[in-house]
């Protein structure tokens, strides 16, 4: 059978995170995609150039029609903008019966644009946070999360150990903005004493827009297809990881990842991830 996934993110007209960032990944790893929107950004490589958030009653329309017509096996949640779109999300999921939930808190794109509001900081923390399977913070996200400062790789443990605590069944904290790493190393822990730490070259590229979205959008994928989170973390990275060594050279600025490159290098890619628990 078809297997459906839900992503409830925002529009990236250039095409290389949001919610396009998760639909051509959850395609190229087999599982449907369906969507609900949270805001229209204007951007490209170079930058966002404007937002426009839908009503918080447009977003919840939308993950109604899909919960009410589709077997939706996990829900991802990128660019969630407002308190009043969270809390209407959160609602959503409730009614939905609390599916498996990948939540990417998404805060501030690459140039610096608000795609949350310092308001909504505390309704993520306290109304979705609790409902996440996995949360897929990058380390600026993890630190405001977690009220702290992030310079080391025990820092990032102590961040993930702390998300725990605000009722995360699970959490990757993503080093790629762990300056002074030679490689690019991503944490994953769960309430349960499991730790597995990732790591994969560094690339020299400026092309890394949609990273964070891409990742988690594979994640979701892999625990769609029912693979266990330990397995889905490190396929995730894998598809990352391809897709960034891959570069499209697109755009004049912060170029987009390619989200086919995992498919079509297949099992060569898999000495390149290492894994370490
Ligand atoms: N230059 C790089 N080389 C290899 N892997 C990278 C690089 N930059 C990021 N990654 C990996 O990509 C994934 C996303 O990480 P990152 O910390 O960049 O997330 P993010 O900040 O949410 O993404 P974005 O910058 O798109 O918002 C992680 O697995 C990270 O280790
Ligand atoms: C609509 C939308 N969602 C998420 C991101 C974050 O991605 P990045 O940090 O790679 O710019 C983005 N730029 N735009």
């Amino acid at each position: 059978m078809t297997s459906v996934a839900l992503t409830i993110a925002g529009s990236d007209s250039g095409g290389g995170a949001g919610i396009q960032a998760d639909l051509k990944t959850f395609q190229e790893l087999g599982v449907f995609g369906t969507s609900a929107l949270t805001a229209v950004t204007a951007q490209n490589t170079l930058g966002v150039h404007g937002v426009w958030p839908l009503g918080p009653e447009a977003v919840r329309a939308q993950m109604d029609a899909v919960f009410a017509d589709f077997d939706v096996a996990a829900v991802k949640t990128g660019m969630l903008f407002s308190g009043d779109i969270i809390a209407e999300v959160a609602a959503g999921l409730a009614g939905a019966g609390h599916p498996v939930l990948v939540v990417d808190p998404v805060m501030i794109a690459k140039g610096g644009a608000h795609l949350l509001r310092e308001e909504a900081v505390e309704a993520m923390r306290e109304k979705i946070l609790p409902l996440s399977t996995v949360i897929t913070p990058n380390i600026p996200e993890a630190e405001v999360l977690a009220g702290m400062m992030i310079r080391s790789l025990e820092d990032m443990e102590e961040a993930g150990r702390r998300l725990i605590a605000l009722g995360t069944q699970s959490v990757v904290v993503k080093g790629g903005h762990l300056e002074g790493e030679e490689r690019a190393c991503d944490l994953f822990m769960d309430g349960r004493g499991e730790r597995i730490w990732l790591s994969a070259e560094r690339i020299r590229t400026k092309d890394t827009h949609g990273t964070g979205c891409t990742f988690s959008a594979a994640l979701t994928a892999f625990l769609v297809a029912g693979e266990p989170i330990g397995k889905s973390v490190v396929g995730a990275k894998r598809f990352i990881h391809a897709a960034i060594s891959d570069g499209l050279g697109l755009g004049a600025g912060h170029g987009p990842t390619n989200h086919w490159a995992y498919h079509r290098a297949g099992s060569a890619l898999k000495g390149e991830v290492l894994i370490d628990s």
